[in-house]
């Protein structure tokens, strides 16, 4: 501060005062700027105290996220220490079980391999004894088909030695045809129990070989007893019409050899007569359907055989007239009969015996047929006629017994006959027959093929003969059990002339089996028209019909036993009409 008065150095005090004051205010300006620095660098320090305590704490945090992570890192490393222990046994456990493994395989693959060759060895073995088996089956099967082409001759032997005895002893033949079972048969009859239906419908009756039947009988309260037939031939339920007609398509060559012929049905009612004498066609709708040729039956077939067996004949030589005849309760009806208009109807005939003792019925209308489709024609519009009726037992039932009758006249000359004293009385026998039996319409035959108009002409005219045989075809009504049918009022009496006329069928059988001088042909009109063929010297066919199921056991036995009884026939020595031999070259 400047001094205040006079008296002082003056311009030097102020001047050194100035200079102080200016030293002071440089140092008060210092001690401001250090003041402010001072200032700045405690704000500074409080930054770096404040940034010192985040950065201990974050240190703090550090250290301890630090010791953590060491904690965890040394936890880590234990527990990897500890799985690595274990991965490195777990590895040399795996190791020892590789190794046990390995082992173990190649002793199996070992093992393999021996039952492998063992089993090539077994197979090679094998092999070598199939080869020597299979020669054995060879040989074994060479000489089964020696053993059965043998047996199949000496069956054949026995079959044509058999027949040569049959025709001897004048036997009838007697074939059975079991039929299936069909769905008929499932139908329960009256009042019947469940149980009972469902037993009666089991077959019992069995074709055990060709020649034999075999009928189980079973009684409720009775032991069980096995019954066996034997016939000339058995038909299982599985064997065609074809199989059927093979069996009797010789009889129509015996036929054209000189032989009368008789084929016949018998079995009860629903068990294939019609079926098998005619066919389903026939039967059913009575028309002749050609597309199905392998069902017709014995009837259309033996036609068409016997004109095939003509046309091998020199032409003219031979021809064939057709009766068709049905016998209904005990009346015989012609059903080939014409009205004034042409118009088929059945006319009832009678049944005469003629002084030779044979069997006719006058006034019979015959056809002349020159094919197997005239002949079916025919017989088609005669069965339209025939009685049908439907019974329990199935619905078309036959009820009257049709007998298709075929007459073959052979034309031959006097020169060609055989020259005994036999053959000339059976050829006076035949001819006075043909010329008593049938005079209108045989004389007009034999007039217009023998006519002569110079002498040389009555010459050969005369020398000229007729031989004529007979095919009797025959589908008998069937036998039947009045309850089993369920028949009544006119059905019932037709039932009973029915059976009563297979009865006297039966009787005739037993008579002629017994040769009793007195045969009662007479006691029916079936028995009296058929008196030749049964009685007589045709050969005779009783082709049997059975149903399999228990159902019909009794009619089946029945029936088995008429066809046994029937077997038993001895009626003489079969005679032949002596015929030449006619072919066509001749
Ligand atoms: N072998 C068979 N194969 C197939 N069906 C058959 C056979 N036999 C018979 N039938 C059938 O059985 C039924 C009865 O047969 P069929 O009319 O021939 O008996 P039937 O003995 O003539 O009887 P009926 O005496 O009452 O006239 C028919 O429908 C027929 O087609």
């Amino acid at each position: 501060m400047r001094p205040r008065g006079g008296f002082g150095p003056g311009p030097v005090w102020a001047q050194r005062v100035r200079q102080l004051e200016q030293r002071a205010r440089a140092q008060e300006e210092r001690i401001i700027a250090l003041e402010t620095e001072n200032a700045a660098l405690h704000l500074k320090l409080a930054a770096y105290q404040g940034w010192a305590g985040r950065s201990v704490d974050e240190i703090l945090q550090l250290y301890s996220a630090h010791g953590q992570q060491q904690k965890l890192q040394s936890s880590v490393a234990t527990h990897l220490h500890e799985a690595i222990k274990r991965l490195k046994q777990d590895m040399k456990s795996l190791h020892s079980f590789a190794l046990e493994l390995s082992k173990d395989f190649q002793r199996q693959y070992k093992a393999c391999l021996y039952q492998v060759l063992t089993a090539v060895q077994g197979i090679q073995l094998q092999n070598e004894a199939m080869q020597m088996f299979q020669m054995k089956a060879f040989d074994l099967e060479q000489s089964l088909q020696e053993v059965t082409e043998r047996y199949e001759r000496e069956k054949q032997k026995r079959r044509a030695l058999h027949n040569s005895l049959v025709e001897l002893r004048g036997n009838i033949r007697v074939h059975c045809r079991i039929r299936p079972s069909l769905p008929f048969d499932h139908a329960a009859g009256h009042s019947v129990s469940q149980d009972r239906h469902r037993s009666s419908l089991e077959n019992v009756a069995y074709a055990i070989d060709d020649e034999t039947v075999l009928v189980k009988c079973s009684r409720p309260g009775h032991a069980p007893i096995n019954k066996t037939f034997q016939f000339e031939r058995v038909y299982n339920a599985t064997e065609s019409q074809d199989t059927v007609f093979a069996d009797v398509a010789p009889l129509l060559t015996s036929l054209l050899d000189g032989y009368n012929v008789c084929i016949m049905a018998y079995g009860q009612t629903g068990s294939g007569k019609t079926y098998t004498m005619l066919g389903p066609q026939l039967e059913e709708n009575l028309t002749f359907v050609d597309e199905d040729e392998s069902e017709l039956g014995i009837i259309p077939r033996a036609t068409q055989e016997l004109f095939r067996l003509i046309s091998e004949k020199p032409p003219g030589s031979y021809w064939v007239e057709v009766s068709v005849v049905e016998v209904y309760n005990n009346e015989v009806f012609d059903l080939l009969a014409k009205d004034s208009c042409g118009k088929v109807f059945g006319i009832k005939r009678d049944v005469v015996t003629t002084r030779e003792g044979k069997s006719d019925v006058p006034l019979l209308t015959y056809e002349t047929v020159a094919n197997a489709s005239e002949f079916l024609h025919l017989v088609i519009k005669g069965l339209q006629l025939r009685v049908r009726h439907p019974t329990l037992v199935h619905a078309h039932s036959s009820r009257s017994h049709l007998v298709v009758t075929l007459t073959i006249t052979t034309i031959v000359s006097g020169d060609n006959f055989g020259t005994s004293w036999e053959d000339e009385q059976i050829n006076q026998r035949l001819n006075k027959e043909a010329s008593c039996t049938y005079p209108q319409k045989r004389d007009s035959k034999s007039t217009s093929s023998s006519r002569a108009s110079s002498p040389a002409q009555l010459e050969a005219a005369e020398k000229l003969k007729q031989v004529k045989t007979r095919l009797q075809l025959v589908d008998l009504a069937g036998s039947e059990c009045v309850g089993m049918s369920g028949v009544t009022g006119a059905a019932l009496r037709e039932t009973s002339f029915i059976n009563r006329s297979l009865s006297a069928l039966a009787d005739v059988l037993g008579a002629i089996a017994e040769q009793r001088s007195h045969v009662p042909y007479r006691n029916s009109k079936l028995t009296h028209l058929l008196q030749d063929s049964v009685g007589g010297d045709a050969k005779l066919l009783v082709m049997l019909c059975i149903s399999p199921s228990q159902k019909y056991l009794t009619e089946s036995m029945q029936s088995l036993g008429f066809g046994t009884r029937a077997r038993q026939v001895q009626r003489g020595q079969i005679k032949k009409r002596n015929l030449p031999v006619l072919s066509k070259t001749k």
